[in-house]
């Protein structure tokens, strides 16, 4: 059995923690600022790293060089020592200062967290970054990665930096601009587009602080990417205050954002728009499947049976009153919801 050693025990080592013991895997963790369950909890480092496979280090980006230099004394060269920052080039730095040929290391960035894993987000994606010193210890990373139920990304640390100076770093800095700017999520009315930006807004709510500063602060590309945005919206803002009020739709038309199949006919466009909602289905499915049966594991660990008609009947009650909300038939609803349960059942039946 993998014997892991967590180093932190915050909200990701804990949710990491809880993705370890669903693959069967066994772990302890030692964290002087968190409360560690019993049956996990350590009190000092040689205790943590003895007889440990993997040592996962998911401290804050700016604590990882000290914690490596305490760290370092008590490993073995038959151990691999991985990070889980959000950002790469630093910590990759800090692993080679400090651990350099003495034990493995790798670089990784699994780009989950503690919410999606709750949610049951499909697929769990982690960016690894080989690196010449350890040419090995990327593959033990990935087959690690791999028994969680994770797909890998190879990158430089520079690349992965780079494109998360883009995505990672500018969406969460729009999302606490709003916030500052005072949008609230909790609005009775809202445009689908702003839905997906509202989650965004509740994981940088939610988030213990260091997240931000380090996606912002500890990420050598995204000052320059945060410059380029700035910089872009001050340009459409101002064209926005030019533009007469009784400009024509034509003289306002060079600033729409163009549509990525202008001009196409009414079905083409309409199939399209159903393909890619029918897919978005299926990824909430699968989501669904596995909180079933994440529920189930939790129900035989009570000794409780799986099958549960009270909660069935419930949930169609509820489905049911959803539709009329929405406009929807309720009895076909109900229908599709229980082919949903009897799918639910077989998939929990297999699951276990
Ligand atoms: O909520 C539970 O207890 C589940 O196991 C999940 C679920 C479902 O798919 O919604 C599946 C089977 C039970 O009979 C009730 C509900």
């Amino acid at each position: 059995m993998t014997q892991v050693a967590l180093v932190g025990y915050g909200r990701f080592g804990r949710a990491l923690g809880t993705l370890l013991v669903e693959s069967g895997m066994s772990y302890r963790a030692l964290d002087p600022f968190s409360e560690v369950p019993e049956p996990y909890r350590v009190t000092s480092l040689p205790e943590l790293v003895a007889g440990a496979e993997l040592v996962v280090v998911a401290v804050p980006v700016p604590r990882l060089h000290s914690v490596l230099e305490a760290l370092r004394p008590h490993l073995r060269p038959e151990q691999l020592v991985m990070d889980v920052g959000s950002v790469k080039v630093k910590p990759v730095e800090a692993l080679a200062e400090v651990l350099g040929t003495k034990v493995p290391w790798v670089g990784t960035h699994p780009l989950f967290g503690p919410l999606s894993l709750a949610m049951a987000e499909r697929p769990l994606r982690v960016v690894i970054c080989p690196n010449p010193q350890h040419p090995e210890a990327a593959g033990r990373a990935r087959r690690f990665y791999e028994r969680l139920g994770c797909e890998i990304v190879e990158q430089t640390p520079e690349n992965h930096d780079r494109v998360m100076a883009h995505t990672h770093a500018l969406t969460f800095f729009v999302a606490k601009g709003m916030i500052d700017a005072g949008t609230g999520i909790n609005v009775p009315f809202a445009p689908a587009s702003f839905k997906a930006l509202a989650r965004t807004i509740e994981v940088v709510r939610s988030d213990a602080g260091h997240l931000f500063a380090a996606i912002q602060r500890e990420n050598p590309f995204a000052s320059e990417a945060r410059s380029h945005l700035l910089k872009a919206l001050e340009e459409i803002h101002g064209e926005l205050e030019r533009l007469p009020p009784e400009s024509s739709a034509q003289e306002a038309g060079h600033m729409a954002i163009p549509a990525p199949q202008a001009g196409s006919p009414e079905l083409t466009e309409a199939r399209a728009h159903i393909d890619q909602l029918d897919r978005e289905l299926m990824e909430l499915l699968a989501r669904r499947t596995e909180l079933a049966q994440r529920a189930a594991r939790a129900k035989a660990r009570e000794g409780r049976p799986v099958l549960d008609p009270a909660r069935e009947e419930s949930l169609l009650a509820e489905r049911r009153a959803w539709a009329a909300e929405l406009g929807l038939e309720a009895e076909a609803v109900e229908e599709l919801f229980r082919s949903i349960l009897r799918f639910s059942r077989r998939s929990q039946a297999k699951g276990n």
